[in-house]
């Protein structure tokens, strides 16, 4: 498979290693300054850019008519409005704002427990993540999924960054040099805890996940998630 890297930072860099050792091609690598590429020559692209040019980077390659699994986290404000365009171009999408398996079976871990939690009273809800000090948006992309899992399945109706009240779930966003990404979900109550936490000791899992869906999505159309390449 030719792979187009958009994004050649820390992501890019592990992915290139994963995808080669996988026997693809990386045929296409877009950074900062490159403005006028063309993703064409890919069978897929993947995205781990910044929030800023992760929508530019999407509609480039739903243009070009080449699948794309975008990585980068902080751009969901204009998650409709890509979803809108992939269908006008008939493109293929997949967005995870995790792709490591751990994480993927953390979140229906998380979507469970919120569950069996929710008619139970006397338990406080908090959230946790920790980030290296170069991430750029707060609070991460895996959080807010979290977040949006446990919305589903509780009377909660939103999130706020570093505070919270009876309706909202408070996620603390720590950012401490070299940790690859640390979520921590706790009902805390005046008697016990129960908590459940998932640690990334290196980048390999995103990368590896992120090239097992750039294999999956490879000619395919549609918008899809981490839960049809993992069949969970
Ligand atoms: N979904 C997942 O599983 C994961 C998601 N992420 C997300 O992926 C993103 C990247 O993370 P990471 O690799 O650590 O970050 P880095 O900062 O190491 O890499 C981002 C790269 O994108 C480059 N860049 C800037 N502008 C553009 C542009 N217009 N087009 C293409 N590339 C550009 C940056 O260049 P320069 O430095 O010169 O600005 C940099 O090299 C983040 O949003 C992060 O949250 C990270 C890990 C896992
Ligand atoms: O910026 C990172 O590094 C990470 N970003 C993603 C997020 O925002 O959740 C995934 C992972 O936690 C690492």
């Amino acid at each position: 498979m030719n792979i187009a890297l958009l994004g050649y930072g820390r992501m890019g860099k592990t992915i290139e290693k994963i995808a080669t050792e996988r026997g693809h091609s990386i045929v296409l690598i877009v950074d900062k300054d490159d403005k006028d590429y063309d993703v064409s020559v890919a069978d897929v692209a993947i995205d781990f850019s910044i929030p800023s040019a992760a929508v530019n980077n999407i509609t480039n390659c739903f243009n070009a008519g080449v699948p794309i699994i975008s990585g980068t986290t902080g751009w969901l404000d204009h998650y409709d409005h890509i979803i809108s365009l992939c269908k006008e171009k008939k493109g293929g999408f997949i967005y995870a704002s995790n792709y490591s398996l751990g994480v993927n079976l953390f979140f229906e871990l998380n979507k469970k427990l919120a569950k069996m939690m929710n008619p139970i009273e006397g338990y406080d809800i908090n959230m946790e993540e920790i980030h290296h000090t170069q991430k750029l948006d707060a609070p991460s992309g895996t959080a807010i999924t979290l977040a949006e899992g446990i919305i589903e399945n509780s009377n909660k109706d939103g999130w706020l960054l570093d505070q919270g009240n009876e309706d909202t779930i408070p996620i603390i966003a720590k950012r401490i040099e070299n940790i690859p990404g640390t979520h921590t979900v706790t009902y805390t109550s005046a008697v016990d805890d129960i908590e459940i936490k998932h640690t990334a000791h290196n980048r390999q899992g995103f990368a590896l996940g992120a090239v097992v869906a750039a294999e999956w999505l490879s000619g395919k159309r549609g918008v899809y998630g981490m839960k049809d390449v993992l069949g969970l």
